[in-house]
């Protein structure tokens, strides 16, 4: 933690206690004013009963029958709509049936469904099945929207990249829907411990809190009702944080597992892909962004695209990877071709760092760290590449190209923002690692095209 960041922590948080000193002392000072317990006990007589609680069996008993069922019920309801909103956000009839019955559970009072769950299935698990109820439409609603606005860019990269179903939820998907899953919990967590001890106090189970804030409501013992409610606000924060931060920590380690555990992944042979592209147009929709072009680039040839701002490269890329389809002509490539590609816009997993990048799609024989070395300062190589400049990231997505499992290697402008000396350094880096494969690559600066030794292909 920053300086900055302990020093601006500690004046909130001693303020935050002070705030939650000052309505303690409005409380006792009210309850001193009515002057009868029974109306309104003061935080005094709050305490006294609580240590009358504490050291006895019963209360950690009651804790742990209202606390395993509420627990239960908010794990099974996370994990249902979790996979519920998976399914919907896969298939459409999934989506449509799933709909109507959420948000009817989410706008169906608590109360009238306790009363159903205790004609159905008597007062022992109600409040499991209650909490079941009120959290299961409070995480299935945001986590398909956090699946709906996964980045599309990503999901190009990691089609690309043949990333597996493993490295893709890992290291896409779950960093993606975390937000969404994370901002739902803190909303979903407290109010399952409000419907989990307001099931038990409409169907007081025996041995639960309910029971006894119940039993403290009907024998007006005021200081043990505010004793119990003390206890289910502390018990709900403790489980709420410890859920949150389970959270939080699980985040970027899962992308991180994904990348540190690609152990089954070796280099295969190279194909020999040899592309071969007769009176091609690329476009969109169905309409040209360029001229026909013909081209033939075979293993360990290098071909530039050159042209004007607008006039088509990114769109050739797209469409001999396949991401986009030809408007016109033939383009030949053998079908198992795997590509590497660096994208015009950067394209990196943010919360990991420059070789956890790289070693997602790279075979476990190649030496991620040193490669990247090549490119990077060594302190650079420790940070999350969200921390890292423009410049620093288009290199590790240059060293992720060309350390990939590809056949053929893409790179559309590839030296944007980096300087003269970088420049030259991450061209011999390109030459250095091509390994024989055909390189096509999109520039604006012909030099690049000499330095690389490479046939020049104007786009227009
Ligand atoms: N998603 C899209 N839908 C429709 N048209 C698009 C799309 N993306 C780009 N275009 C159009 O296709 C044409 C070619 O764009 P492209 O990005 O391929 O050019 P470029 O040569 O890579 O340009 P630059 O050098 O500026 O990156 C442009 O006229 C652009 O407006």
């Amino acid at each position: 933690m920053s300086r900055t960041t302990t020093q601006n922590t500690l004046p909130r948080r001693l303020s935050g206690m002070l705030a939650v000193l000052f309505w303690i002392v409005v409380w006792q000072l009210a309850s001193m004013a009515v002057a009868s317990e029974f109306i309104l006990a003061g935080p005094l007589d709050a305490l006294r009963a609580l240590a009358r609680l504490v050291p006895t069996a019963a209360f950690w008993g009651q804790i742990a029958f209202s606390f395993l069922r509420i627990a239960a019920g908010t794990a099974v309801a996370y994990a249902l709509a979790i996979a519920l909103a998976a399914a919907a956000h896969r298939w459409a009839l999934v989506r449509t049936l799933a709909a109507p019955a959420l948000s009817a559970i989410k706008s169906t009072p608590v109360a009238c469904v306790v009363v159903v769950l205790l004609i159905w299935f008597g007062s022992r698990n109600v409040s499991a099945i209650a909490v079941f109820l009120m959290a299961l439409p409070g995480i299935y609603f945001p986590v398909l929207k956090g699946l709906d606005e996964l980045d599309p860019q990503m999901e190009e990269l990691f089609c690309l990249y043949r990333a597996d179903a493993r490295t893709r939820l890992l290291a896409h998907v779950v960093p993606g829907v975390m937000p969404y899953l994370v901002a739902a919990s803190a909303t979903v967590l407290p109010m399952s411990w409000k419907a989990g001890v307001a099931a038990e106090l409409i169907g007081v189970p025996d041995g639960s809190i309910g029971e006894r804030i119940y039993q403290a409501k009907l024998l007006l013992e005021t200081a043990d009702l505010f004793a119990w409610t003390i206890v289910v606000v502390l018990v709900a924060w403790v489980f709420e944080r410890a859920v949150l931060s389970a959270l939080n920590a699980c985040w970027p380690a899962a992308g991180r597992w994904a990348a540190l555990h690609q152990n089954g992944r070796t280099a295969a042979t190279p194909t020999g892909a040899t592309i071969v592209a007769r009176q091609l147009r690329a476009g969109h929709a169905g309409t040209a962004a360029c001229r026909a072009v013909d081209f033939e680039v075979a293993p360990g040839e290098i071909l530039c695209l050159m042209g004007s701002s607008g006039a088509g490269k990114t769109t050739m890329l797209s469409t001999i990877t396949g991401l986009l389809s030809p408007v016109s002509g033939n383009l030949s490539i053998p079908d198992e071709t795997r590509f590497a590609a660096v994208f015009q816009e950067t394209r990196l997993v943010d919360d990991l760092t420059p070789e956890e990048n790289v070693r997602l799609f790279a075979p476990r024989e190649r030496n991620a760290r040193a490669m990247l070395a090549e490119l990077l300062p060594q302190d650079a190589l420790g940070s999350p590449v969200r921390e890292l400049s423009g410049g620093q990231r288009r290199r590790v997505e240059l060293v992720r190209a060309l350390a990939a499992d590809a056949d053929v290697v893409l790179l559309d402008e590839p030296f944007t923002g980096l300087d003269g000396k970088t420049h030259q350094e991450a061209l011999a880096f390109v030459t250095r690692h091509l390994d024989g494969r055909p390189l096509i690559i999109s520039t604006h600066d012909k030099q690049d095209a000499l330095a690389l030794g490479g046939k020049i292909l104007a786009i227009s």
